[in-house]
């Protein structure tokens, strides 16, 4: 098996493409021949270029419009095809992809067809080429691969086989299982795209839409089963056309593919196991147990001011650090640390994006296991060393250069808190009822999100929830849950579009993507609600009319309606159950904290309710009566 990319698939020069391709560990690429076409080298050149990049050529493409043609049409066509066969001599590679013909005189017929494809075959094998034929969606007579796959076998033609791919089969909704039935000598090439499921025409969804596998919502694993099935052991390629990768980061964009292909070939191997697969051999995704930790960079009044906040929210200074300016504050199980050394991670967070949240802590069952899986999948490594009698705690980069670090029982990492901190006689002022973390929500750009979300689901045992928009009053804001199957760790991403949204604004102020709010869970919050008020916390305010709307919208009775009130609690409910929040008032330049109580099964974040709650933060955040120009 080879691991292979299109050219299409990422941004960027010819020679920029190769670089980050073959930085991100792929053995080879698809030429498309725009990309040789405009640049300035030779195809012999630019052959030579790619293998000094230790990259195959894999296969080149497209062909177009071939098959089921007449008369001086059809002679035209091989005679094109004779041209590009002198072109792939040159650039080096053996196997050219012809996709079915969308051209208004293609006359059709199976039959017709076939021959075609065995004259060209004879052709191709006297200059020891082969030829794969692909079904496009939208092909005119050919948009299905079990047709193609007919042609193919009454072609039969050593040097005729079939390219699969992937978006083709699945968004006609042809069962993959299809794939099992043919032989694995006439598979010539398998091109993987995933798609998010949206209902439009088929050609501008590929062209547009596609993504990396795992991105989007198309059962591409299910695929790539059925062709393992066949002991297909050939080149398994990305093939990606999107609008958002076309303008985004080389070097990125190439690693994201990398690690769906492994993270998509390492799932196949655990449900048929008989299948060669070259990626590396990884621990299995990695099952979040919860939070273990927040950790904010900060300084002096910053640093002040938010251990007043936490305090009035109920949590107590519950440790120090034995040689650092770190302080543990804690409340039921949640653990928030604030950092104020002068050197470090920490500190350079700090000088970067000013008191903002560095780093978080995940429960895990090894924490070996979960960096393992983590650089297997191309993540960056983080590691600090530890200080004297400190523990040295498995980490990675996450989010805007942040940190992740993961705790585990087994190697003792669980006793860093007695180990590292020394308890303060600070007495626990009896808390407001807060007991866990419920979620943390990234900001980030819009088009990072994929990524990002490529990230949890491909290195953690998390999956997606449908994505919902949130409505600011400046724009749109998009948001992506992503949870643990028992919901112990939940996690939003938020994208921004423009910089004017509370989302886009905290971007440009803090200097890149981070958390901007984490989310505090109550068995009961009234009492939580009252018990912060009596300690001084002071919530974001929600207008009347929120609550009008509510009266209307819901049965609540009176008097739970005007406590809500009182206490600016919003609500939602869903098929399973209901949810109350609030909010605190933001602080360090747009970041904030939520509370929340889960009725039953409630399952979301309250998304109606964030145009309210986004119009109250930007009331507070804006000079009054100063319209933002
Ligand atoms: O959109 C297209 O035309 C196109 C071309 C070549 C492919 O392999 C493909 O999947 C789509
Ligand atoms: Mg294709």
């Amino acid at each position: 098996m080879k691991t292979s990319i299109a050219t299409v698939s990422i941004s960027g020069t010819l020679r920029e493409k190769l670089e980050a391709i073959a930085k991100a560990g792929f053995d080879g690429i698809e030429i498309f021949e725009q990309d040789f076409i405009a640049d300035t080298g030779s195809p012999r050149e630019i052959g030579a270029l790619i293998r000094d990049h230790g990259l195959a050529i894999t296969l080149f493409q497209p062909f177009r419009d071939f098959e089921g043609l007449t008369g001086a049409l059809r002679a035209k066509a091989f005679e094109r095809a004779r041209y590009k066969f002198d072109t792939m001599a040159e650039l080096g590679t053996d196997l050219m992809l012809v996709c079915s013909s969308v051209h208004p005189e293609a006359v059709g017929g199976i039959d017709r067809a076939a021959d075609d494809f065995a004259e060209l075959g004879a052709i191709a094998a006297e200059r020891g080429l082969r030829v794969g034929y692909e079904a496009l969606a939208w092909g005119r007579h050919v948009n299905d691969h079990r047709d193609a796959w007919e042609i193919v076998r009454r072609a039969d033609h050593p040097n005729v086989g079939l390219i699969l791919d992937s978006f083709h089969t699945l968004a006609r909704k042809i069962n993959p299982d299809t794939i099992r039935r043919i032989p694995n000598d006439k598979i010539f090439f398998v091109q993987l795209a995933d798609a998010p499921q949206i209902d439009m025409d088929l050609l501008y969804w590929s062209r547009h839409f596609r993504c990396m596998p795992g991105e989007g919502d198309l059962p591409v694993t299910d695929f790539m089963r059925a062709v393992a099935a066949t002991g297909y052991d050939g080149t398994i390629s990305l093939e990606i056309f999107n609008d958002q990768f076309r303008g985004g980061r080389p070097a990125g964009l190439a690693v994201d593919g990398y690690r769906s292909l492994v993270a998509i070939m390492d799932d196949v191997r655990r449900m048929e196991p008989d299948i060669v697969a070259t990626t590396p051999d990884l621990p299995s995704r990695i099952r979040v147990k919860g939070v273990e930790f927040i950790e904010f960079a900060t300084q002096a009044e910053d640093s002040d001011a938010l251990a007043q906040l936490l305090r009035s929210m109920g949590f107590h200074h519950a440790g120090s650090h034995r040689s650092k300016q770190v302080a543990l504050w804690q409340q039921g199980d949640i653990r928030i640390i604030l950092n104020s050394e002068k050197t470090g991670f920490a500190h350079s967070a700090y000088l970067m994006h000013g008191t903002s949240i560095c780093d978080v802590g995940l429960r895990v069952s090894s924490a070996q296991d979960t960096v393992a899986r983590a650089l297997a999948l191309g993540a960056a490594p983080f590691y600090q060393p530890p200080g004297p009698g400190e523990l040295d705690i498995p980490a990675i980069r996450s989010v805007g250069g942040s940190v992740l670090h993961f705790i585990d029982e087994d190697s003792g990492l669980s006793e860093v808190w007695t180990v590292e901190f020394e308890q303060t006689d600070d007495p626990a002022n009896g808390g407001a009822g807060l007991y866990r973390v419920d979620h943390i929500a990234e900001t980030m750009v819009y088009d990072e999100m994929l990524s990002w979300s490529l990230f949890y689901t491909a290195i953690f045992d998390m999956s997606r929830a449908p994505m919902v928009d949130v409505i600011d009053p400046d724009g749109l804001v998009r948001s992506q849950a992503i949870r643990s199957p028992d919901a112990a760790f939940r996690i939003t991403l938020n994208g921004a579009e423009t910089h004017r949204t509370l989302a886009g604004s905290f971007l440009s102020d803090n200097f890149g993507g981070a958390v901007q709010h984490v989310a505090l869970q109550t068995a009961d919050i009234f009492d939580t609600a009252r018990r912060m008020a009596s300690l001084g916390f002071r919530p974001l305010p929600m207008t009347g009319n929120y609550y009008k709307d509510l009266q209307a919208r819901f049965a609540l009775d009176p008097d739970t309606l005007s406590d809500m009130q009182a206490l600016n609690i919003l609500y939602d409910e869903d098929a399973n159950g209901a949810f109350f929040q609030f909010y605190s008032q933001p602080f360090a330049g747009g970041l904030f904290f939520e509370i929340v109580q889960r009725v039953d099964g409630y399952d979301g974040y309250g998304a109606p309710n964030a145009p309210f709650r986004i119009a109250a933060q930007k009331r507070l955040l804006r000079p009054k009566g100063m319209p933002r120009l």
